[in-house]
Formats: structure tokens, C-alpha cells, sequence
């Protein structure tokens, strides 16, 4: 069980004169009226002076990357204990400064490290354990806990005045890439307690709070569609690509950055697994907003479901077993170990609560024989246009991809100075690796020995192959939209 949380009274749980309590409280999966997002804005620094040693290298963190001292920062700090640390959002900084001391660690260097030090896995062990996070950087540490506002009524959905706390690149645009995920968060946490209220309705003679639901629901992605689209205002591809996207690559897949056995998390001076130091070789994905809980969300709410890449999935209908085999598990399913434990948890109960989402319910519905032809007919068209309008938004994301990571990877990282590559861009090498779905975890065997060799297929941060992986997702959606074949 994930620890006790601190959330706050959630006003979006609350069930107004005429509407149904929600039968899932949305504050025992930590989700609040941002949705994944918390209640308040993130802590900026550790409340407690002890921790001062890692505040004061996530102040100069980008100017430390960019003449080289992080390294050697990192390995003059003394290894802090986790005692100091109390409330959860206290647990969530600690998690963000040490993910993101472990990647610059790990990535800013002319070569990659193979070893993190002491002073960084002791603790980043301890605090992943206790927020049930892999060691490594997440969606929820670089996006879900790396927000302030400067909105003057705190609505997180105001992408203009959202900051990111920490870069490692100093840059705008590494900013603008974090902040427009965490609106997108804030705004698509408005429709989470409506579907589940439309999801759980049963009066077949009122069909009208199931299509109000979906109605939101279309008006919600087009929202989200939208603040997608605003990535092109101020994060630049070739910063995106060449300079941003290195610094969050995991640990799997690794072999052509110089990872082959991925990182060594050093946990000091006795045992003998590596030069006579205690610790283990690790692998992971890296970070991702394919990490998204609301993205899945809207998927189980709507019956969206997603298969293993490549297994036949392309003609197989949703909500139908494919031939793959039963031990491999989906991209969606897999990342949820990157998820925090509660969001994780809500996706399962609420896939568990409502088998197939709206898609069961609204078939359901229109199968039946009662007359409420027009009213069923709205229902229908409400939920293909939701469908559709799903489908419409992994577009647009899809074209996002192209734009900024298919483009550049054709190009060679631009020239600073004459003679000099911009600085770091190591992991951008295993961008061209081979295989099917890559990478997933701690132990990893999956490699088809992807080694970068320039010819492969273009992997994502998270270690997909990506075109096929994309489109597969987005076929997946339109498919669900097929209720009667
Ligand atoms: C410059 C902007 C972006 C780029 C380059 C990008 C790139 C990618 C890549 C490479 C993947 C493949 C999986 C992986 O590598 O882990 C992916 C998947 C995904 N991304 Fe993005 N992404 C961007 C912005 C966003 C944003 C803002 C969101 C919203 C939360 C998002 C949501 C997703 C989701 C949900 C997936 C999983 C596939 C799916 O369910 O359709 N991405 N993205």
C-alpha cells in the first residue's frame, strides 16, 4: 500500500443535487481537483537545511552540465539519510532532485556513466521504495512534480504561467516541453469524475448524464489537442531533439550510448558485484509522457485497449484476445511501473470497475429494444465523435513525433562553435536501434541486440519502436469507435 497522502478535500468528488456519488474516491488514488497533478504546487526546496548539499547543486544544475562539474559535485557530496524527510510532497522533491542528479550524472559527461555513486542511489533507492517509483526519472518527477504558477488564481491549466522548477538544459524550451504535459494534466483532470459518473449510470431511461459525459469529453481532448499543439510556440525540435531528449533516456537499450549493461547503482564499499562494491546493474526505461495517467485514464474510460506492438494487433478488434503471447504485455500495460503507485492503482480498479468503459455501456444500451430511439441515437454519435476525437489527438501527437523527434534525427547536431557539437548527445545515438518494444525495466532480457547502428527503427525515450508503435495506438482507438461489426 502507498503511504498515507495529504491531499485535500477534493471539490470534484463532491456529488451536486441530483447526481450520483461517485462510487470510487478519487482521494484515495491521490487525484485531485488537477487531476494527476496535486492539490498544491510542488515544494521548491527541501524544507530542511540538512538537505541544503543537493539544493545547491540543483541551483547551478545547467550551468554545472554545461562547463562539466556536476560529476564532480555529485561525487563530493556527503550521502544524506531519507530520516528528515516527513510530509509526501517533501518525498516527491527528494524523488525529483535525485532523478534528476542521477540522469545529469549519468548523461553529462563526453561519455555515458555506467556507475551512479553512493551519495545518489542510497537515497534515490530509499525514496523510490517508499513512493513505489522505479529509481529513475519519470513522468511524475520531471512533469507531475516539477511545476510553480505564476497564475494569479493558481489554475494549473494556465500553461502561460506555468514554470518548470529544474531543467538540465537552462533552456525555455526544455520548460515549455514539461509545462504544456502538466496543463494538459490540469485540464484533463476536470472530466475524470464526470465519465466515471457517466460510466456508472444505469437507468436505461435516462441516457442523457452518460451523453453529457462524452460530450465533455470530446470538448476536453480538443482542449488537450490544443495545448499539444502549443508545443511548437517555444520548445524548437532541434533543442528538443539534440540537446532535452538525451538527458532523459533510461538505462535499457543503451548499448550504442555506452550502457550495455546498463548502470551499476554503487551502494558502497562492501560486497563484490563490481571492483569490490555493493550494488546491482540496472535497467530501465526512460522518462516519457507515455508515463501519462491521464492518457490512460481516458483510454479505460472510453474501452480503448491497447495490444502487445506488432503482435497482429492491426486487425484485431478492441476488446478482442490477440494470438500474442499471453506472457507479453503490452507498452501501456508495462509502463504503469513508471506511474505512481495510487495512479496506477485508480487505473486498475477503475478497468476492474468498468470492464470495456463506455464502449460496454453504450453498446449495451443500444442493443436493448426501448424506445428511446432518439436519445439512444445521441448516445451512439456521442461516443464515436469521443472515439474519433481520441483518435484525432494521437494524430496530432503523432505529427508532434515527426516534428521533433523523425526530422532531427535525420540532421546532425547543429555546431556551437566551429569544430564543436553542442554539448550531450550521447543517448541521441540509441535513437536508431533495432528490435520491436525495448527495454522494460530492472533485469531486462528483451534486447534483440538493438546496437546502434544508424540503419534500425526509431526508438522513443521509452525504448518503442516508434512509428508502428504510434500508429498502433491510434488504429487501436479508431477501432474501439466500431461497436456493432
Ligand atoms: C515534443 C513533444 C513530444 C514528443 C517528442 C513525444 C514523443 C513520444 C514518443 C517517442 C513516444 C513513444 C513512447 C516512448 O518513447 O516512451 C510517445 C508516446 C506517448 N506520448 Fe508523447 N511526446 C511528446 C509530447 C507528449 C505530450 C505533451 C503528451 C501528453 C501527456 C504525450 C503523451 C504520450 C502518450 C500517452 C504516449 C503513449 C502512446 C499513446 O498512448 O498513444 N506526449 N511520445
Amino acid at each position: 500500500m502507498s503511504p498515507p497522502e495529504t491531499y485535500h478535500h477534493n471539490p470534484h468528488n463532491d456529488a451536486h443535487d441530483g447526481e450520483r456519488e461517485l462510487p470510487l474516491s478519487l482521494e484515495d488514488y491521490a487525484i485531485t481537483r488537477n487531476g494527476f497533478l496535486p492539490e498544491e504546487a510542488p515544494l521548491t526546496r527541501l524544507p530542511s537545511i540538512y538537505y541544503s548539499p543537493w539544493e545547491s547543486v540543483m541551483d547551478t544544475l545547467s550551468v554545472s552540465l554545461t562547463n562539466r562539474t556536476l560529476r564532480s559535485q555529485v561525487d563530493q557530496l556527503p550521502v544524506l539519510s531519507t530520516k528528515l524527510l516527513a510530509a509526501e510532497p517533501e518525498w516527491r522533491r527528494a524523488y525529483l532532485v535525485l532523478i534528476f542528479l542521477a540522469h545529469a550524472y549519468i548523461w553529462g559527461g563526453d561519455t555515458a556513466s555506467e556507475i551512479l555513486p553512493p551519495q545518489l542511489t542510497l537515497p534515490l533507492l530509499t525514496v523510490s521504495s517508499h513512493l513505489h517509483l522505479p529509481p529513475v526519472a519519470t513522468y511524475a518527477g520531471l512533469n507531475l512534480w516539477n511545476f510553480r504558477t505564476t497564475s494569479p488564481s493558481h489554475d494549473f491549466t494556465d500553461l502561460d504561467h506555468l514554470h518548470a522548477l529544474h531543467t538540465f538544459t537552462g533552456t525555455e524550451d526544455e520548460s515549455w516541453f514539461y509545462m504544456v504535459s502538466a496543463a494538459m494534466e490540469a485540464r484533463g483532470g476536470e472530466i475524470i469524475s464526470g465519465m466515471l459518473r457517466g460510466r456508472e449510470e444505469e437507468d436505461m431511461h435516462d441516457l442523457q448524464t452518460t451523453t453529457q459525459a462524452l460530450r465533455e469529453f470530446v470538448a476536453c481532448i480538443a482542449a488537450l489537442g490544443g495545448l499539444l499543439e502549443r508545443m511548437y510556440e517555444r520548445c524548437r525540435p532541434g533543442v528538443y531533439y539534440h540537446l532535452i531528449r538525451p538527458f532523459l533516456a533510461g538505462s535499457s537499450g543503451m548499448e550504442g550510448a555506452g550502457l550495455p549493461k546498463g548502470v551499476f547503482y554503487d551502494e558502497g564499499a562492501s560486497g563484490e558485484r563490481c571492483q569490490g562494491r555493493k550494488g546491482q546493474w540496472r535497467k530501465y526505461r526512460g522518462g516519457s509522457n507515455g508515463q501519462s495517467s491521464l492518457v490512460q485514464f481516458l483510454d479505460a474510460a472510453l474501452g480503448v485497449e491497447h495490444g502487445v506492438v506488432g503482435a497482429g494487433n492491426s486487425n484485431s478488434k478492441a476488446g478482442e484476445k490477440t494470438d500474442s503471447n499471453p506472457k507479453e504485455t503490452s507498452y501501456h500495460e508495462e509502463i504503469r511501473a513508471y506511474m505512481p503507485e495510487p495512479h496506477r492503482r485508480f487505473l486498475r480498479d477503475v478497468s476492474a470497475r468498468y470492464p470495456g468503459g463506455m464502449r460496454t455501456l453504450v453498446g449495451e444500451i443500444l442493443a436493448t429494444s426501448m424506445p428511446l430511439e432518439t436519445e439512444k441515437r445521441a448516445l451512439g454519435e456521442a461516443f464515436q465523435t469521443a472515439t474519433q476525437s481520441l483518435a484525432g489527438f494521437r494524430d496530432k501527437h503523432m505529427q508532434i513525433v515527426a516534428r521533433y523527434i523523425i526530422i532531427p534525427s535525420r540532421h546532425p547536431a547543429p555546431l556551437k562553435e566551429e569544430g564543436e557539437k553542442v554539448m550531450n548527445n550521447l543517448a541521441t545515438a540509441s535513437s536508431r536501434l533495432g528490435g520491436k518494444v525495448k527495454g522494460n525495466g530492472d533485469g531486462d532480457k528483451g534486447e534483440k541486440g538493438g546496437q546502434c547502428e544508424g540503419t534500425g527503427e526509431l526508438t522513443g525515450t521509452g525504448g518503442t519502436a516508434l512509428v508502428p508503435f504510434l500508429k498502433q495506438s491510434r488504429d487501436e482507438t479508431v477501432r474501439a469507435g466500431v461497436l456493432f461489426s
